[in-house]
């Protein structure tokens, strides 16, 4: 769909369809819809981003709170959200070894356990050595600091998503003269 597609659709309709460009998170949706009419899908995630970055560092944690582990229960269970599904599976944690499942396993408790809110990565943007990489460079990280890196990565998995939905506005064809130009 186009911007002015997205600008006619209801609370109900928007809602429904961007809902989960935050996991999870249909209230992110829901509260930017006010600031229609947009002008291209950047417009878009800057409110979304202006929304997000508004919150209080408790509201951040609940935002990152929503996102199911990496490679975590969810999946074993099938219980992901239909966008999760498709970018763990693309990033390879939808299959992994025993012993993989276990250290990725452990290191997301370790982590959650260090910050009190699960690990996120933008799954799309990395694959699997990557991102056991980041999971244990980011152990180490200061709680305050690791908050916004987090937030980033929620915003990076937001613009994919979005990018999915919405076509960039084109920029108008060059309009073509019916005069040749004098030489
Ligand atoms: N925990 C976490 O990073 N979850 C996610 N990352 C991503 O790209 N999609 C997700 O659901």
């Amino acid at each position: 769909m186009d911007v002015s597609a997205v600008n006619s659709l209801s609370f109900e309709e928007f809602v429904e369809i961007f809902g989960n460009v935050v996991e999870k998170c249909p209230l992110v949706a829901a509260a930017v819809w006010s600031q229609r009419p947009f002008t291209s899908l950047g417009d878009i995630e800057a409110a979304i981003a202006d929304f997000i970055d508004g919150l209080s560092d408790s509201g951040k944690e609940g935002i990152l709170r929503c996102h199911p582990d990496l490679a975590g229960r969810d999946v074993q269970r099938g219980t992901l959200t239909p966008e999760s599904q498709a970018e763990q599976s693309q990033a390879g944690l939808t299959q992994l070894e025993p012993e993989e499942l276990a250290q990725i396993g452990a290191l997301n408790a370790q982590y959650k356990q260090r910050f009190g809110f699960p690990f996120v990565i933008c799954a799309r943007m990395n694959d699997r050595p990557a991102i056991l990489a980041q999971l244990s460079q980011r152990l180490g990280n200061k709680p305050a600091h690791e908050l916004l890196g987090a937030i980033q990565e929620v915003k990076r998995i937001c613009n994919l998503r979005l990018q999915a939905l919405v076509r960039p506005i084109l920029p108008a064809p060059a309009q073509l003269s019916s005069t040749p130009p004098k030489l």
